[in-house]
């Protein structure tokens, strides 16, 4: 079966000495082509690191990341740019969209970055996809948590990334809109084959991917799959007290 990404053991620490924190420890994940995936673990186990380093953010300490048959290490910074450009997303908990562009033209920044004069129809079309046909002249102060989230996600997804990378994408976000954003995210997997690897703390969230993976002191603590909140708050409930 086809993998959008693979991670082999995967280690990383940061700083050195008696200064150094180790973040993740021999890390070996699959992330099949067109799943949903979501990654759990207490804080402190590693999530976002492990995001960071599959999606070529950061750099591990050691192991490999695979994504579309291409391997991260030893790639160039420009090679490791242009890479993230054109094969990988990233949605953020805080939206990061930049304030002075339209909806439209924050969308069209990637495929600007990349040098190539962005279609009006092409970045009309991602953003319908994303439910905001008749938002696109709008900035993000004019827009609400959510529909600023789906402008994220529409600007992550105009380069028809292989792997669609989110840290906590509805964290900001209230119960209700949390819920349109997860519909849209789970709908991307579904109707487009989108694949799709998200950090949450929260188990209704992570009960929407087809698999949940566990984390616990930067090492893989088992996983679930088609997953229901009740199992993913229960796993969650045994870590936290055998941390403690
Ligand atoms: N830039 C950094 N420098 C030093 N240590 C770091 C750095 N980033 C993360 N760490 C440490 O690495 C470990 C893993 O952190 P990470 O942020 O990946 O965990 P997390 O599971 O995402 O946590 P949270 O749920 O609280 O966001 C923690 O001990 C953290 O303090």
């Amino acid at each position: 079966m086809e993998q959008a990404v693979r991670l082999e053991s995967l280690s990383k620490t940061y700083g050195s000495g008696q200064n150094a924190v180790t973040a993740l420890t021999e890390v070996s994940l699959d992330f099949r082509a067109g799943s949903f995936t979501a990654i759990m673990g207490p804080s402190g186990s590693g999530k976002s690191t492990l995001l960071q380093c599959a999606a070529g953010l950061d750099r591990p300490t050691s192991g490999r990341v695979v994504i579309a048959e291409t391997d991260l290490t030893g790639l160039s910074e420009t090679a490791l740019t242009l890479l993230r450009r054109d094969k990988i997303g990233f949605v953020f908990q805080a939206f990061n969209l930049l304030p002075s562009l339209t909806a439209e033209q924050n969308v069209a920044l990637p495929l600007r970055l990349a040098g190539r004069k962005p279609g009006r129809t092409e970045v009309a079309a991602v953003l319908a996809e994303v439910g905001l046909g008749n938002r696109g002249r709008h900035r993000p102060a004019e827009l609400s948590g959510g529909q600023q989230q789906r402008v994220a996600i529409a600007r992550a997804l105009v380069t028809k990334p292989a792997v669609l990378f989110a840290d906590e994408p509805t964290g900001a976000l209230d119960t209700s809109t949390s819920r349109e954003v997860l519909a849209l995210l789970r709908g991307l997997v579904d109707q487009h084959g989108q694949t799709i690897v998200m950090v949450t703390h929260d188990p209704v969230t992570a009960a929407k991917a087809d698999r949940v993976v566990f984390l616990a002191d930067g090492v893989l603590a088992g996983e679930l799959v088609n997953p229901t909140a009740e199992a993913i708050a229960a796993r969650m409930t045994r870590m936290e007290v055998s941390a403690c």
